[in-house]
This record gives structure tokens, sequence and C-alpha cells, in this order.
């Protein structure tokens, strides 16, 4: 078996991190392989893992790695699923952040659940992703143009609001007045999306959400759409650019480019385990229905 191990910060539980799961993955005679920037930081730190081999791009991952592990927060696991991409490695979120919506595995039960993914005691999340296209071609917008999270337009440079025409599979769906339109899939739906109204979706549904930023309207609200149909946004503003965002990462563009995102054709594969699930970490982590008096 072969694992490699993403991470991007090193911070002081780090060290503590890496060392149970080297140990723990060693022990098992598995294959490890560090993301060459983590690996340098950790040596940096004085971890010793010179004997272990180091992998730079997602064309390395493509060499028949079982799964993936994800030493960070949720930012951590957006960024790890640019080098997964369409590989079909089952990324397990090792949780050294805040909220760990994602990235799910607390440090005191690494040995536990790494011992149950080998076992095969786990479930796989599939995770619906957007693409996006833009006319006339981006350079920024071509090699990583997916999200796990969200596909987001929003102002730039200015206070002013932008128009943002939307079309449905080509049909004319509405013109949001807002300070930015935000395209997310199930799992974004608790990011970004959720601080502006939108609803909080269970990862596996077929859908895509459309939830306006600030729209100076009463009947702009959110909108749940089926996720096969291709979503086009026209923007106007007084400024001649806008900003796109996909998941962490962000550029510009002008006024005059077309945005077409519709569903990727590959999945990103969570490793899940039924005491860590969605409708627990809803709970816990966003205290989904809480009421002090009951
Ligand atoms: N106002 C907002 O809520 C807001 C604004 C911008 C971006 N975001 C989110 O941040 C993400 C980028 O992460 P970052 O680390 O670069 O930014 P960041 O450092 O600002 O962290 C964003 C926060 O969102 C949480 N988060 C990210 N994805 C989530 C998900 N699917 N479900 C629940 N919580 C989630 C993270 O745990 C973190 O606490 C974007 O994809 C977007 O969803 C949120
Ligand atoms: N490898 C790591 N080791 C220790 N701490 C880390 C590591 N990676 C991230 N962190 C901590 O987690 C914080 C957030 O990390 P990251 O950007 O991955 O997630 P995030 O999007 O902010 O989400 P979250 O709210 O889940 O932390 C970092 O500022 C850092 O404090």
């Amino acid at each position: 078996m072969k694992i490699a191990i993403f991470g991007q910060y090193y911070q002081n539980n780090t060290h503590s991190i890496v060392e149970k799961v080297v140990a723990f993955l060693e022990q098992k005679n598995i294959e490890i392989c560090f993301y060459s920037i983590f690996y340098d930081k950790l040596i940096e730190n004085n971890i010793d893992l010179h004997r272990f081999k180091k992998f730079d791009t997602h064309e390395c991952l493509k060499e028949n790695f079982n799964f993936l592990i994800s030493i960070g927060g949720d930012g951590t696991i957006l960024r790890a699923a640019t080098f997964v991409r369409d590989s079909n490695i089952p990324i397990i979120g090792i949780n050294a952040g805040r909220l760990g919506f994602l990235a799910t595995v607390q440090e005191e039960n690494i040995e536990k659940l790494l011992h149950r993914v080998l076992v095969n005691d786990f479930s796989i999340s599939k995770r619906t992703l957007v693409s996006l296209n833009s006319h006339p071609e981006n350079k920024d917008l071509e090699d990583i143009n997916f999200a796990l999270n969200e596909i987001t337009v929003s102002r730039k440079d200015t206070t002013s609001m932008i128009t943002i025409e939307t079309f449905a599979n080509n049909e004319y769906l509405n013109s949001y007045w807002a300070d930015g339109l935000i395209i997310s899939t199930p799992t974004g739906s608790t990011g970004y999306s959720l601080s502006c109204g939108g609803p909080v979706i269970m990862p596996t549904a077929n859908c895509l959400i459309i939830t306006p930023i600030a729209p100076h309207n009463l009947t702009a609200r959110p909108l749940v759409i089926p996720d096969d149909l291709e979503i086009t946004l026209k923007v106007t503003g007084r400024e001649e650019q806008y900003l796109v965002s996909l998941d962490s990462r962000i550029t510009s563009v002008s006024n005059e480019t077309t945005l077409t995102i519709k569903k990727t054709n590959f999945h990103i594969l969570i490793v899940e385990f039924p005491e860590e699930g969605f409708l627990r970490t809803i709970r816990k982590k966003l205290l989904w229905g809480e009421d002090k008096r009951n």
C-alpha cells in the first residue's frame, strides 16, 4: 500500500500529528510519500523524514496511491483536492485547524481511525465539484479550473454593486444586482454560501446552489438547481474587471468575459467514519438545531 501525505503549514501540533501518522504507517510497512513543500517545512523543524520519497505535482499522484492524508484544516483539504483531481485517490482529513468541517479525524483518534482504514471499515463520500470555463480564455483559470466548495464572482475595486446576468442551460434566470454570486456544490453549502443565507445541503445530494451575495432586492433568494444544468454568467459593473474565485483561489477577469459553470465529470472521494458523518458534524461544528431552552 502507498499513501501520500499533504499539508501546508508547520504549527505547534504538526510535529506530534506527523509523528503519529508516520509511526503507525511504518509499523504497517506502508510506503509513504510527502508533498515536497510540506516535507521541507517538517525537515526544517527537525522531523527526520529523509527516508521518505516526495511528490510535487498532481501528475506524481497518478502512480497508484491508495490514499492521501491531508494534515491541516478545511483550507488544506481544498488545496489537496487540486492535487488529487480526477485520480480517485480518497482523502483522509486529519484536523489540525479550527473548524475541521471536511477534515474530521482528530489527533487523538489517528491510530484508531487509520487502523479502520486498513481493515476497510470506513465509507467513501463522493463529492461533486464544479468546473469553470471562460470565454475569452483566461490563463489563470486554465490549469485548475474546478472547485470543491464553490465558484464565486464578486465586485472588485469598488463599493458599487455588479449586475450578474445568469442563465441556466441558456435559459435566462435572473440579473442579480449584488456584491456577487456564489455557485456552490453541496459540500460548499456549509461554507461561503451558508454565510449568505444559502441552505445546508447533504453532501451527496445531486444539486447545486445559486446564492447571491448581499443582493439589493427583497426577491432574490438562494436557488437550488439540479446539478446537470449548465450555468452561464455575464457580469457588468462600474469597474472594468470583477473577481472570480474557485474555493481559496482568486483572480480578476474583464467584464467582457462570459463564464460557464457545470458539474465536473469526476468526484473527490472523502474517507468518512459513521461516528464522524455529516449530520454529526453539523450538530457538533455548526451547533445545528441547538436551543438553550431544551
Ligand atoms: N463569509 C464567509 O463565510 C466566507 C467568505 C469567503 C470564503 N469562505 C469560504 O472559505 C473557503 C476557502 O477557505 P480558506 O481556508 O481559504 O478561507 P478562510 O481561511 O477564510 O477559512 C474559511 C472558513 O470556512 C470553513 N470552511 C471551508 N470550507 C467549508 C465547508 N465546505 N463547510 C464548512 N466550513 C467550511 C473553514 O473551516 C474556515 O473556518 C471558500 O471555499 C468559502 O467556502 C467563506
Ligand atoms: N499541518 C498543520 N499543522 C498544524 N496546524 C495546522 C496545519 N495546517 C493548518 N493548521 C492550522 O489550521 C489553521 C487553518 O488551516 P487551513 O487553512 O488548512 O484551514 P481553514 O480553511 O482555516 O479551516 P479550519 O477552520 O478548519 O481551520 C492554520 O492557520 C493553522 O493554525
